[in-house]
């Protein structure tokens, strides 16, 4: 009997590896178990938090999705190429929410906003004047300069830069524009030339690019970087930040400093800044040195070759040296946002005008004639007294930037809680005002994608809000540079169109995207012709 009930024990035994394998089921389960249980208590925590707490109480009142995930929030929704960020914002969401609706990007919550009435609400508010997170990305760059800055810091700088922009002085910056215009199309006819029928593709994005900087550099510093002629590390540079930050924004994980720090893009971030501050500080120290040394005489020439224009950086140096506070690190950042401000807007605005010359060819002959009634055969340059007639062109570029605008949407933090449109704004929300989706509401331009210049004809534009049209913002932090943009833009244009036809190029289409300004994802590709 008892081997016979040994081998029956022995066959009733779990073998081991069976006892393993139910070990890990057993395992995983209470794993899963665990988790999802501690998930379950998360997501419990979340939504009493998010049905309770008086942020997301009040902003729960703005319309926008139902669904928002903690630290995620919606922005799998704007995953996607840098064309799909501006189809969700200025189209999807508008066209689904209405003209005030929030958003979760992150944790963080945005407000977008479209309508006329709560535009002047906030842009016309003296409480509402902090910018957004976005604009940090800018601060290693531009330091805390007028465009970034602000409460206090920001009212004096305001103060002590508007009057750069007076009249008198933009005057003074005829004979730049039209030198640099004439320096691009010379570049141009070049290339026609060269083209077997006189005829053919050019991409005018890096050529627009490489004038405005000149004409900005001159403008602010004094100085000439010949970008349009010859290479140049500075040029470069600014050309590359404006890329490298846009790269930097669509991977979030290298907003911590450390792993920017760490990576490929920080590490030639750094080597840009290096360039671009040493360039600024080096024109600041020359300028400084000029100055003190009373090098310019009375026609305004310097021994080093500066043209006394009254550039911006002797704006900033004389207001250092009256006692105000400015040190050599402010009047840089001034300096380094006129730059980056001055150039990117205003290339935004030619290339995407040149498009919708070619786009519109009836525009293009209407704004022919009228420059040709003006400078009829002459080659002469654009002076002061022909920028009141240069009136349908005028109407084309206010059309230009409502289709395209160069800021396509610019932001305010909200500091204090604030109403509008019967929503209370918690403090912590950013609010965001889309041009784009502002300037294509069909209630205040029908035909909304239609180029009709018309709609800026005086009569026609009698009624319209004043803040459905906001190219350059409005309220106390419009843009400062607004007519010096407008009389680069005519000079140049005019001086093109005087001398070229464009035309589109329909295998490339441009694609239009949100980045630091509005740009084309496969370029402004036009073809062009002499006259
Ligand atoms: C077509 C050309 C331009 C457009 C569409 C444009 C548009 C804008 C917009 C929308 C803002 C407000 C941004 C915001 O609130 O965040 C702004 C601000 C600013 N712009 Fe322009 N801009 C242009 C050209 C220029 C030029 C040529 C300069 C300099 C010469 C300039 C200098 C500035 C500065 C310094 C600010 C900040 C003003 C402040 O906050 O007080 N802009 N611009």
């Amino acid at each position: 009997m008892r081997p016979r009930l040994r081998l029956l024990n022995q066959r009733r035994k779990t073998p081991p590896n069976v006892k393993v394998v139910m070990m890990l089921v057993y395992g995983f389960c209470a794993t899963v178990f665990t988790v999802g249980l501690i998930l379950l208590l998360a997501l419990l925590g979340w939504w009493i938090y998010i049905h309770t707490s008086p942020f997301h109480v009040a902003v729960s009142r703005i319309p926008g999705p139902r669904f928002y995930l903690p630290v995620l929030g919606n922005t799998l929704e704007v995953v996607g190429g840098l064309d799909h960020i501006i189809r969700m914002f200025q189209e999807t969401w508008t066209k689904k929410y209405g003209e005030i609706y929030r958003i979760f990007l992150g944790s963080h919550c945005y407000i977008a906003i479209s309508s006329p009435e709560l535009l002047e609400a906030i842009l016309s508010s003296q409480k509402v004047i902090d910018k957004g997170v976005s604009y940090d990305m800018l601060l290693p760059w531009l330091g805390p300069g007028l465009l970034v800055s602000s409460g206090e810091l920001w009212r004096s700088r305001r103060k002590l830069l508007t009057p750069a922009f007076h009249f008198t002085i933009l005057k003074s910056y005829f004979g730049v524009f039209n030198e640099q215009s004439r320096i691009l199309s010379g570049i141009f006819e070049g290339l026609c030339r060269s083209f077997p029928e006189g005829k053919g593709e050019i991409e005018v994005y890096p050529y627009i690019t490489r004038c405005s900087l000149d004409i900005i550099c001159e403008a602010s510093m004094g100085t000439s970087i010949g970008a349009q002629t010859q290479d140049s590390d500075y040029v470069r540079a600014v050309y590359r930040m404006g890329q490298l930050i846009m790269e930097k924004m669509q991977k979030p994980w290298l907003n911590y400093p450390w792993i920017f720090s760490q990576s490929a893009l920080g590490r030639e971030h750094n080597r840009l800044l290096e360039t671009l501050h040493a360039f600024t500080e080096g024109v600041i120290r020359e300028r400084q040195k000029a100055l003190s040394d009373q090098e310019i005489n009375a026609t305004g020439e310097t021994e080093t070759g500066f043209r006394n224009r009254l550039p911006l950086l002797d704006l900033l140096l004389k207001a250092s040296d009256d006692g105000n506070i400015l040190s050599d690190q402010d009047i840089r950042n001034e300096i380094d946002t006129f730059m980056f401000e001055g150039h990117d807007t205003t290339t935004s605005l030619m290339s995407w005008f040149l498009y919708c010359m070619a786009a519109n060819p009836k525009c293009q002959e209407e704004v022919f004639v009228e420059l040709c009634n003006i400078f009829g055969n002459s080659e002469r340059d654009c002076t002061h007294d022909d920028i009141p007639n240069l009136k349908y062109l005028e109407c084309c570029i206010k059309e230009t930037l409502r289709l395209y605008p160069s800021v396509s949407a610019f932001e305010r933090n909200v500091i204090e809680d604030f109403e509008i449109g019967g929503f209370m704004i918690p403090a912590g929300c950013t609010l965001g005002c889309l041009a784009v989706a502002t300037h294509r509401n069909p209630k205040m331009f029908p035909d909304p994608l239609a180029f009709k210049p018309e709609r800026f004809f005086p009569d026609e534009a009698v009624g319209r809000h004043p803040y459905s049209y906001i190219p350059f913002s409005a309220g106390p932090r419009n843009c400062i540079g607004q007519r010096f943009a407008m009389l680069e833009a005519k000079i140049v244009l005019s001086t093109l169109l005087r001398r070229f036809k464009f035309e589109v190029c329909m295998a490339k289409l441009p694609i239009v995207s949100t980045q630091l300004v509005l740009k084309s994802l496969n370029g402004i590709n036009l073809v062009v012709c002499l006259r």
